[in-house]
């Protein structure tokens, strides 16, 4: 079963080198992979392109919808092997879209790599299978709060999160755009029973002038509230650009 991948120009595969920009890694140079498809439809994903497609009645706030074909492409797991250890790094960052709705895909082609690190980067509403669960080293889960637009019964999912929270290799990133979206998130840290230590705070923004705008405020709101905060390293070094 193959690969189904975002591009980063068309008929270009996003498999790139970069340094992680957020979360518990930021700041370790890695090789990414960027799938497509995604069960959710945040209202301010800065990935749409890798699933808001024409003719797809999700909503987005953009409004602008990407074409299905230059927009995605279909490669076997040996030949995305090949490009990831092309690239040189011991440490693999999957993401999307979801990328745990190509779970089985993604074991095949862990079975094709060399010896790296794993990290997954999921919304948290995907359990990944046993054979694909025994290759990931970190999953990077950031469940949506309102303000993503997507219904909670669909986003926040329980069993799911009592799951990730139990995982020691699990870290939790909320994405925070309004002082307000923190008082979600100690009411889910009260409701589940996350890692001390294992919980982010992000500001939502796609320029550099945003996210230092928001960590103002965030910054006292996680020395108040015990939260780990994560920039994005990748936004102040090179923008909202695909491939980066
Ligand atoms: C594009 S998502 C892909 C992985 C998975 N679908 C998820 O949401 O975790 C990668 C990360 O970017 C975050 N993200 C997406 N758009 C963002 C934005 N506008 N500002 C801040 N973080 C954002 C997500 O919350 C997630 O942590
Ligand atoms: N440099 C860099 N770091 C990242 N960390 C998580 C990312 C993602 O889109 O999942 C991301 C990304 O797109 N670029
Ligand atoms: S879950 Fe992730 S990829 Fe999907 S719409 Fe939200 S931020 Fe984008
Ligand atoms: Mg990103």
């Amino acid at each position: 079963m193959p690969l189904t991948l975002a591009t980063q120009s068309p008929g270009e595969p996003e498999i790139f080198a970069s340094l992680q920009g957020e979360g518990p890694s930021a700041g370790m140079p890695v090789a990414f992979l960027r799938l497509s498809r995604c069960n959710l439809a945040c209202q301010w994903c800065d990935t749409a392109y890798t699933w808001h497609f024409a003719g797809d009645e999700r909503p987005h706030r953009s409004g602008e919808t990407f074409d299905r074909k230059t927009n995605q492409i279909v490669m076997g797991e040996e030949d995305v092997a090949r490009r990831i250890a092309a690239l040189g790094q011991n440490r693999l960052v999957i993401t999307g879209g979801e990328p745990l709705l190509q779970a089985g895909a993604l074991a095949t082609l862990l079975e094709h790599l060399p010896d790296m690190a794993v990290e997954v980067e999921t919304n948290g509403t995907v359990a990944a299978p046993p054979r694909l669960d025994v290759r990931i080293d970190q999953y990077n889960v950031s469940p949506k709060l309102a303000h993503s637009g997507n219904p909670a019964d669909l986003a926040l999912l329980p069993e799911r999160l009592d799951a990730y929270a139990a995982d020691p290799r699990a870290w939790f990133k909320f994405v925070i755009a309004a002082p307000g979206d923190v008082d979600e998130v100690l009411a889910l840290k009260a409701r589940y029973r996350f890692r001390p230590g294992h919980v982010f705070l992000m500001p939502e923004g796609t320029d550099s002038a945003t996210l230092r705008a928001r960590e103002e405020w965030l910054a006292p709101l996680c020395l108040e509230h015990g939260f780990r905060m994560s920039d994005r390293l990748h936004i102040h070094l090179y923008g909202d650009t695909r491939g980066t």
